[in-house]
């Protein structure tokens, strides 16, 4: 490592040490036996640790896993189902045990804890998101451990996380979080699974986007969790790019994780942190349709705090309404920016290519203003 990259490693550790909102994630490989249910010493050693953080003033929001570990066993299966159908049902039958778990070990540091279920459609709508932005800030504020995890029994198919690595990065924009640790059952991030000769340990990446196809990160070795170190490493991309340190280690690690000590891979945060609001259109919004824009506007957009002006506006794909989240591609079809539209799909077809001025004279005043305003504009 260079004399640089140990100064910038001890900078964003110290940032981690700081923290005082922080998301922890942890897996269904930490929290269970060699059958794959629910380890009731496990948890409670995690809980353990992370009591000691919350008693000592950090905000804390655990996602976790464990939901189907816990439920499989109660419903007489020798292992976790692997149809959709049956593990949707035994995570609905385990998250209440999972649940009590936690409440009785947290119990035990007088902490109090709220459960928060959340399906992929709540992160990608507008509304629901900021609802889970007000009930999680308000958990925090009023000292209580809010504990997330994916509602799996009502997840549809085609847009369920699976894993909850990508939800706790979502989850840490949601609450504004000062650094993301994740939880798991290797010590750290290899160039490849641990379990092959060559693997080499990685302590520290500076940008994460450089190392993505560097290291070879597969799907969950040990058959218990779902992601594997690819989800993993897509939750680090998202969290580093919107501002935030991240640590990754083993469960039973997770005191000096928290406490910003040197263990596991430390990712650096690659942006300035953005504003939740923006990290939601850059990350969890889902466009129907968009702008494609001529390229004086992709000029202009990606000069930097632009708004998209009709005047730049070629022509209009999909259908929306004002407000909803739209793309912004570029004449040959690439994605330059996504932002919220200022008006719906109908009207703003009316508006393309004209300035201001025609604006207001051609359609009145209430037509004058950008198609996308640069507050609520992200580069991508
Ligand atoms: N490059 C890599 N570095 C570290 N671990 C890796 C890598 N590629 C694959 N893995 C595997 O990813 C596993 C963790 O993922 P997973 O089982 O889904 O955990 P969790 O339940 O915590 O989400 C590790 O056990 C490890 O074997
Ligand atoms: N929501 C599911 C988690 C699925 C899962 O295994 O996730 P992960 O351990 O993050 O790979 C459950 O509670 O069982």
């Amino acid at each position: 490592m260079t004399g640089r990259e140990e100064s910038d490693e001890a900078e964003v550790r110290s940032r981690v040490a700081q923290a005082r909102t922080m998301v922890v994630k942890v897996g269904t490989s930490s929290l269970t036996d060699s059958h794959g249910r629910l380890d009731q010493d496990r948890l409670r050693s995690l809980v353990g640790a992370l009591a000691s953080a919350a008693v000592d003033g950090a905000r804390l929001v655990l996602v976790t896993s464990g939901a189907i570990a816990a439920g499989f066993g109660t419903l007489g299966f020798d292992q976790r189902p692997d149809d959709v159908a049956t593990q949707q049902a035994t995570a609905s039958v385990g998250q209440g045990l999972l649940m009590a778990q936690y409440e009785a070990a947290f119990a035990r540091y007088a902490l109090r804890v709220g459960q928060i279920l959340i399906t992929a459609r709540d992160t990608t709508h507008a509304v629901q998101y900021r609802n889970a932005r007000r009930t999680l800030c308000r958990l925090l504020d009023l000292g209580v451990i809010p504990i997330v995890n994916e509602n799996d029994a009502l997840a549809s198919n085609e847009i369920r996380f699976g894993d909850n690595d990508h939800l706790s990065a979502l989850i840490a924009n949601i609450v504004s979080a000062d650094a993301l640790v994740l939880l798991t059952d290797v010590d750290a991030l290899y160039t490849e699974p641990p379990s092959r000769p060559g693997a080499r340990r990685i302590g520290f990446v500076p940008d994460v986007a450089a190392i993505m196809d560097q290291v070879d990160a597969q799907g969950s070795v040990s058959g218990l969790g779902t992601g594997g170190m690819a989800t993993k490493l897509e939750a680090a991309r998202i969290a580093a790019a919107s501002g935030m340190p991240v640590v990754l280690t083993r469960a039973d690690l997770a005191g000096p994780a928290l406490a910003g000590d040197q263990v596991g891979t430390l990712f650096a945060p690659i942006r300035p942190r953005g504003s939740s609001h923006r990290l939601w259109i850059k990350f969890a919004s889902r466009p129907r349709g968009g702008y494609l824009v001529d390229q004086g506007a992709v000029k202009a957009l990606r000069g930097g705090r632009a708004s998209l002006l009709a005047a730049g506006a070629r022509s209009i794909q999909g259908e929306f309404s004002a407000g909803d989240p739209v793309w912004i591609h570029d004449e040959s079809g690439h994605q330059v920016a996504k932002g919220l539209s200022g008006y719906d799909s109908e009207e703003a077809q009316d508006m393309l290519g004209l300035n201001t001025k025609e604006l207001r004279r051609r359609l009145g005043a209430h037509y004058a203003h950008p198609l996308v305003h640069r507050d609520s504009l992200v580069l991508v």
